[in-house]
């Protein structure tokens, strides 16, 4: 296995993404669908607005009747429509959001306006052109017609066009189910009381972090021992999960048994090592069950490999498995703030700091340094022999936050 050449990014990103499909669908209320992704194209089940409004308060009148004065005959107020029709000469008093009485076809805003008892004559200029400050029926969206696309995530404002689009619950993936294993005889569960021959087990509770900015169910459990028996252990115990994610003994040591013991477990494997730095022993593999496979994704230990993979593979599978419609995250192009070095043989991640302008590399780059990644928020995508760069350069960066995507 080893003299197989690490896979590019992509290609590995295209295998894994095969392995899942988006979970069987469920309907929410709304409220509960914020922050999940849209499982099916949502169609309009009423037309907004259902009929002309006046977008202003002031009062509305015929269209050929522009230069008044006019009589007010009553009012339409939000809520409370007239329920008779305007004539030539005639006015109704109208307030914004309230409808359009039949027969006006303009709102003369009511300080373009003097009223006097029931009469009213203009003072300023009239709506140009005559409909401008009315609403009218189905400028929004209209009944039957797509308001939200399959695979979209569920914000604010999506929230509030379902309810106003007449829909109460929306159809959503069902939550993956992760498990996070830490593994290593060096891990410490406790980081108050760590022997010097120990370190702290912080991935997990790092890639716990990231796996819940998704909406998912997900746990974490170990430190595990490096012995095939407690991993094997282990997995038993996540059998109930659809993706389980290791960290740690990825890579080709005699203590890095995860593929042995995800073998001993049932599990076939996918593949192993990608051609990126920070993360090349990353693992992927499959275990049949009667309800349905489980993906294994083994990510190596080093505190930024962890983190690194876990963003490249671990989110872009739960997103396809929540029915994201952008599952891969997204670059965008900066210019360097600072030189950046000639890059070795294989595609790197360098982690930086963009403000908005510009990106400045961390100095440290050390795949085990969480101090330079958590200044970070974004990844320098450096290729494979890169030449080094200098200020002013045009780079390409993966941005942090919300797990890359726009
Ligand atoms: N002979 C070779 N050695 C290594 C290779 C290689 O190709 N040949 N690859 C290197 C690369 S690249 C990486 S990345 C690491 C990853 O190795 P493992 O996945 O086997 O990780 P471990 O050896 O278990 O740990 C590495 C490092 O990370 C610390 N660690 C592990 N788990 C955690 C945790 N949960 N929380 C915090 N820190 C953790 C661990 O203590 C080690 O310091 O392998 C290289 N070696
Ligand atoms: O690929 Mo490893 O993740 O460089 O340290």
């Amino acid at each position: 296995m080893a003299k197989v050449p690490p896979m590019p990014l992509e290609e590995a990103q295209a295998h894994l993404l095969a392995l899942a499909s988006p979970l069987p669908v469920e309907h929410v209320d709304i409220e509960g669908a914020i922050g999940r992704y849209l499982a099916q194209p949502l169609l309009a089940r009423r037309t907004q607005p259902a009929a002309d409004l006046s977008a202003m308060d002031g009062y509305a009148v015929t269209a050929g009747d522009m230069a008044g004065p006019w009589h007010v005959v009553g009012e339409s107020a939000a809520g409370h429509p007239f329920a008779g029709e305007v004539t030539s000469g005639q006015a109704v008093q109208v307030s914004t959001g309230a409808l359009l009485p039949a027969g006006a076809a303009a709102v003369i805003l009511q300080e373009d306006l003097a009223r006097q008892d029931d009469r009213i004559m203009l003072t300023g200029d009239g709506p140009l052109p005559p409909h401008k400050h009315i609403r009218p029926c189905g400028l929004d969206f209209r009944k039957g017609s797509e308001v939200i696309a399959a695979g979209s995530l569920i914000g604010p404002a999506d929230a509030a066009l379902a309810i106003a689009a007449g829909h109460k619950h929306l159809p959503v993936c069902r939550k993956p189910r992760v498990a996070v294993i830490d593994s290593g005889d060096e891990l410490a569960s406790d980081p108050e009381t760590c022997a010097p021959h120990q370190i702290p087990a912080s991935n997990g509770a790092m890639l716990l972090a990231m796996a819940r900015k998704l909406p998912v169910e997900a746990w974490r459990s170990g430190p595990v021992a490096d012995t095939l028996d407690a991993l094997i252990a282990a997995f038993d115990e996540a059998h109930h999960a659809d993706v389980i994610v290791t960290s740690g003994g990825a890579s080709a040591g005699e203590h890095d048994l995860i593929r042995p013991a995800l073998e001993a477990w049932g599990a076939s494997l996918d593949f192993w090592r990608v051609a990126i730095k920070p993360g090349k022993p990353i693992l992927v593999a499959r275990r049949k069950r009667r309800t349905g496979p489980q993906i294994v994704i083994g990510l190596p230990g080093n505190p930024v490999s962890s983190f690194v993979t876990a963003y490249h593979f671990m989110l872009p599978l739960l997103r396809r498995m929540l029915g994201a419609r952008y599952v891969l995250p997204m670059q965008i192009t900066t210019r360097l703030g600072a030189p950046i070095r000639a890059n070795g043989g294989r595609r790197e991640f360098v982690r930086g700091t963009w403000n908005g302008q510009s990106v400045v590399p961390q100095a440290l780059q050390d795949s085990g340094a969480l101090s330079a990644l958590a200044l970070s928020n974004v990844l320098i995508d450096r290729a494979a022999f890169a030449p080094a760069g200098a200020a002013g350069d045009e780079v390409r960066v993966f941005l942090l936050q919300n797990g890359g995507i726009a």
